[in-house]
């Protein structure tokens, strides 16, 4: 199956535990309560006349309810997850071993596996909770030497009991949890017959790209292409080797690709590539070999060879357009006048029709009209 399929291309980098926007959503509802309820606190110990504590208390509070705003636009979330869970892990340790902790304060520990899967995913979940959980324990043992003697150590038993099976829990619930999550992702964004991207999820990369591009100031190309007269190979060889006719040209195309460049399936025998960084220039002879790739290397379909052609249409931003929709368009245009010159050719400018008379040139538009 082709390897630059969208998959690639939407897992790089990415952060386990919940979808990014889940995420954002459970992380700003956790900053503003845990920002009110340390606002709540510092209430209390200004009326108390705890002052250094009611100051400390409100400046925390604030940059919590500060942070949930920030929250909102961040694009990286994982930052802002380790700057909340780090402090409140080491707050958790704190209260089991403050002057007059109560010994109940050990169950707040069961809390770091729970927020550590949820929000990091299951291995930096894990890192994060053994450390925090191993220091929970030494902390508690310190702080009440009397729990390995006698009934003590049954009560320690059934604590460690019930958090290693929290643990475990959690575990096998995150990872059942990313895998289907995964394979969902997989089904919304693949073409389910070849294993390419599939249209939405192009247009989404495309878009995208052009954002990028817009940034950083970098040229792409867009090349559309459509084999040729398939509705005969259906015809003559049946679906199946149709179907086999565009798995061979994903593969072949796919082999050429770099990471960076992107293969969908737009639709029937209609595909489209994407070539960040690229201009048409640089992106003419790869599609050229590709085309004549395609024209000379018939589907080997049991004892038959199936010839197959393709006729490309490629534009470049932000030459040839200024937006995502003008550029499919101006490719999409190219690609069927190089349909209705004869097929089985690029075409990568916009000529006059007196032109296009004159295709030998190599200059406007390239074929290989040996196959027509
Ligand atoms: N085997 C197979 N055929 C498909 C699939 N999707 C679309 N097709 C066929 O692709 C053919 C497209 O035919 P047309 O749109 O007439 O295009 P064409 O025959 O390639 O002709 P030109 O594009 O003009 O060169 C139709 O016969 C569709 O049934 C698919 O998933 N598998």
């Amino acid at each position: 199956m082709p390897g630059n399929t969208v998959k690639k291309q939407a897992t790089g980098g990415r952060r386990g535990g919940l979808e990014q926007e889940d995420s954002r959503v459970l992380m700003r509802l956790i900053y503003v309560s845990t920002g009110l309820t340390i606002g709540f606190f510092a209430v209390l110990q200004g009326v108390n006349g705890n002052l250094p504590l009611a100051v400390l208390e409100g400046a925390a509070s604030l940059l919590l309810l500060g942070g949930a705003h920030r929250l909102a636009h961040v694009r990286n979330l994982t930052p802002w997850i380790y700057l909340y869970l780090l402090p409140t892990y080491s707050f958790l340790i704190y209260i089991i071993i403050m002057p007059e902790a109560s010994v109940s304060a050990f169950v707040w520990v069961y809390m770091i596996p729970l927020m550590a899967y949820l929000l990091l995913g299951k291995t930096a979940g894990f890192i994060v909770t053994v450390p925090f959980a191993v220091v929970a324990i030494i902390a508690y043992l310190i702080k009440h030497p009397g729990q390995l003697q006698g009934a003590g150590v049954i009560d320690m038993g059934n604590a460690l009991l019930c958090g290693l099976l929290i643990m475990l829990f959690v575990h096998v619930y995150e990872s059942r949890r990313a895998a289907a999550q995964q394979l969902l992702r997989e089904l919304a964004e693949t073409d389910g017959l070849t294993g390419v991207a599939n249209r939405s999820s192009f247009q989404r990369l495309l878009d995208d790209s052009i954002a990028l591009g817009e940034r950083s100031d970098e040229c792409l190309v867009l090349v559309l292409l459509d084999l040729d007269h398939f509705k005969k190979v259906n015809d003559r060889w049946g679906h199946e080797a149709g179907d086999q006719a565009l798995r061979h040209i994903c593969a072949c195309i796919d082999a050429r690709l770099r990471k960076t460049d992107m293969l969908a399936r737009l639709g029937g025998e209609e595909f489209a590539i994407l070539l960040r960084r690229t201009d048409s220039a640089q992106a003419r002879p790869l599609i050229e070999a590709l085309r004549l790739q395609i024209a000379t290397t018939p589907l080997c379909y049991g004892e038959q060879e199936i010839p197959l052609s393709a006729t490309f249409g490629l534009a470049e931003w932000p030459v040839d357009a200024k937006d995502a929709e003008q550029l499919y368009r101006c490719a999409d245009q190219r690609l069927y006048r190089g349909k209705h010159l004869g097929r089985n050719q690029l075409i990568f400018h916009d000529v006059l029709p007196a032109d296009l008379l004159q295709p030998h040139t190599g200059l406007l538009l390239s074929s290989d009209h040996s196959r027509e």
